[in-house]
């Protein structure tokens, strides 16, 4: 009997029975609503998620402008556990919903790799978009490069590293992220460094966020002047093998300390790629390195560059290595490598080849084109037979279309 009644007592008074087990671990009533708090902050860290709030605390109201891109302002912040972070708002006008974007944003804070920048969530108010990246503190590539005053801080080691690291990201994001990345506007500007002179590329997954769609033009995430490879600056066959000759491009940049879209044309060449490109056929690769890095520089090394950086921007995608043989290639000894033809470049005569089309045009597929192309011009507007002219906006940009 006294056995029943214990167990009914039992039965009765359930939550008197886990409120005695829990005692022990029980909070106050304040600190209860605080844990809850807490809770919820860690939640929405999972979800990548900033309140507004956070950000307008964390830039004193976007306060500290950064500098201003394409896609809009970005301001300088730090969070309250102390990281640093860029807050980029984006001013752009883009069709997707926020449903969309916040997907989207969540699947590319997942990307994270030593020589990408790293997206650390983002926001959204209204109609406002907000994207939190981590504050990279060296300023970005082009600053070195191209400004006098600033090259020497990049002597060669600095710059071999740099363009093994940027090879080591692209890798990453075409083939290691969740799902193939197609950056489409690899350029000197969109590579930070870090205080260790780290490269980290950033602005990658912008197409993802301003997708286009058949009513929508976006004159913003196509690609810049001067990086495009030829078959997606006149035809729009966008693959992974358009970052690789953007990426030639940079190599080629990063050797000379010459700004491809402003080449020097004293240089008996129209531009960057066929000056390098005369040289290497005369067995002069050598004089393609920035004389200012001539105390610096180890000769196999920047031979090896020209190389890869030749081989990179050959005119059918299909010759350009891939991201992943350009690593290898990188780690190898000299003396190992293919022999490069004569570079492409927006303008080259185009030929269609009788290999199966498999062409993509948005980012996250990596089919590659069945055109080849012919270098004869440097013309970014020839249209000689099948050459369609490149329309590209007042910021070098050339237009996405639907
Ligand atoms: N994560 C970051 N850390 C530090 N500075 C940053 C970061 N992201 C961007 N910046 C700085 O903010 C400025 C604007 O960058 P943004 O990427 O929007 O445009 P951009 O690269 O200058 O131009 P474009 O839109 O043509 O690529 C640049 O000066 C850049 O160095």
């Amino acid at each position: 009997m006294s056995d029943s009644l214990g167990a009914a007592a039992f039965m009765m008074k359930p939550k008197n029975f886990l409120q005695n087990i829990m005692k022990p671990f029980k909070f106050s009533s304040s600190k209860e609503g605080q844990k809850e708090e807490d809770l919820e902050k860690i939640a929405a860290q999972e979800q990548k998620l900033f309140p507004f709030e956070t950000l307008v605390a964390a830039t004193k109201n976007f306060h500290q402008k950064l500098g201003e891109g394409g896609f809009g302002p970005v301001f300088k912040g730090r969070l309250e556990d102390g990281r640093e972070i860029a807050v980029k708002k984006l001013s752009q006008n883009s069709n997707q919903g926020k449903k969309e974007f916040e997907n989207e944003a969540k699947l590319l804070a997942r990307v994270q790799h030593r020589n990408v920048v790293n997206l650390l969530g983002y926001c959204t108010r209204g109609a406002e978009k907000l994207l939190v990246y981590e504050y990279i503190s060296n300023e970005s590539l082009d600053k070195f490069l191209f400004k006098t005053g600033r090259r020497e801080e990049l002597d060669w080691k600095r710059r071999y590293d740099i363009v093994g690291g940027i090879a080591r990201g692209l890798l990453y994001l075409h083939e290691d992220s969740h799902s193939c990345i197609i950056h489409r506007d690899i350029k000197a500007s969109n590579v930070l460094l870090d205080d260790k002179w780290a490269p980290k590329i950033a602005d990658f997954g912008m197409a993802r966020l301003f997708p286009e769609d058949q009513t929508h033009v976006n004159t913003r995430v196509a690609g810049t002047n001067g990086y495009m490879a030829p078959e997606y600056v006149m035809h729009g066959h966008l693959s992974v093998k358009a970052d690789v000759f953007s990426f030639g491009v940079l190599i080629l940049e990063l050797i000379s300390g010459q700004k491809n879209s402003t080449f020097d044309v004293n240089l008996d060449a129209q531009n960057l790629l066929e000056w390098a490109w005369k040289l290497y056929k005369k067995g002069r690769s050598l004089e393609v390195l920035d004389p200012s890095l001539a105390s610096s520089a180890v000769a196999e090394q920047v031979a090896m560059c020209v190389q890869i950086g030749l081989l990179c921007t050959q005119a059918d995608p299909q010759s350009r290595p891939n991201m992943r043989r350009v690593v290898v290639m990188l780690s190898k000894k000299p003396g190992t490598l293919e022999e490069p033809t004569r570079p492409g470049y927006p303008g080259s005569r185009y030929r269609r080849s009788r290999r199966p089309t498999t062409s993509a045009s948005t980012a996250g597929t990596s089919g590659e084109s069945s055109h080849t192309f012919e270098s004869t011009t440097n013309s970014a507007t020839a249209t000689t037979s099948g050459v369609a002219s490149p329309r590209l906006d007042s910021r070098g940009k050339r237009p996405v279309q639907g």
